[in-house]
């Protein structure tokens, strides 16, 4: 399978202005990620895993190191891409599936579904029709499609995010605990949403809390406890 991702002694730290201090989350890690292959980043509370996940994805900026994305325009080290680029691959081929969902005032939950839809160029009907697909299979019950997100629970909005961030495959997916406040039936479905995209070539990095969930689809893991050895192969792993 082709590479998707080329990392190089990727290194990050925050600087404590307040303690006139540096604090290092991780430093030097490397690795690569084939077309459907899956990741999972594992170790203590602030071991470094939600920042690893955020400067892949160019949230945050790393301090040094590379992180060599292959797109299907050419090879791009996202640490030093431009904004632009970085914008356009996060509207085309690079997804972040995190534990929040971003609403907006007055925008329905099946409009929000459908947009990465439309923004690929979709005709708005088609677009909301499989929106609605996937709206049902997360579980959003029927007559919460059309209202605001605004006002859904905790578990609703996070049903809707995935539903959003999943509807269209990428060639990276970064998952922050995506399973965090789901119950089982969404969990199911997320998990089978997983499979199918890993079969279709997406490669994925993600960080669970519970990753007796995704047993199935782990090839690798990092580990990210200082100390602990960095990475294992799928028949080593105990997760
Ligand atoms: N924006 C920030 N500014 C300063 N320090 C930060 C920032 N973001 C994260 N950190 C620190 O970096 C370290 C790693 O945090 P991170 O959230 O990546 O850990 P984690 O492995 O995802 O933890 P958890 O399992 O608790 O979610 C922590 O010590 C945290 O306090």
């Amino acid at each position: 399978m082709n590479i998707v991702l080329d990392v190089q002694g990727l290194s990050k730290g925050f600087t404590m202005h307040h303690l006139d201090s540096r604090l290092a989350a991780f430093s030097d890690i490397s690795f690569d990620l084939r077309a459907g292959e899956f990741l999972l980043l594992k170790g203590q509370n602030g071991a470094g895993k939600s920042t690893l996940l955020r400067t892949l994805y160019r949230t945050y900026l790393a301090q040094d190191g590379k992180v060599l994305f292959h797109s299907d325009h050419g090879v791009i080290d996202l640490v030093r891409a431009a904004d632009v680029d970085v914008t356009h691959l996060r509207r085309t081929e690079i997804g972040f599936v995190t534990q929040f969902l971003v609403a907006r005032p007055r925008v329905s939950a099946e409009a929000l579904v459908a947009e990465p839809l439309r923004m690929a160029g979709w005709s708005a009907e088609r677009a909301l029709e499989e929106a609605r697909h996937w709206l049902r299979a997360f579980g959003v019950k029927e007559s919460l499609w059309r209202a605001y997100p605004t006002t859904f629970s905790g578990g609703e909005q996070q049903k809707v995010n995935l539903a959003r961030a999943l509807i269209l495959p990428q060639k990276l997916l970064l998952l922050d605990e995506p399973t965090a406040s789901l119950d089982a039936g969404a969990r199911a479905a997320l998990v089978a949403r997983l499979r199918e995209l890993k079969d279709g070539g997406t490669a994925m990095i993600g960080v669970f809390h519970h990753p007796d969930d995704v047993e199935h689809l782990i090839d690798r893991v990092i580990d990210l406890t200082p100390d602990a050895p960095q990475m294992e192969d799928r028949e080593d792993v105990v997760v």
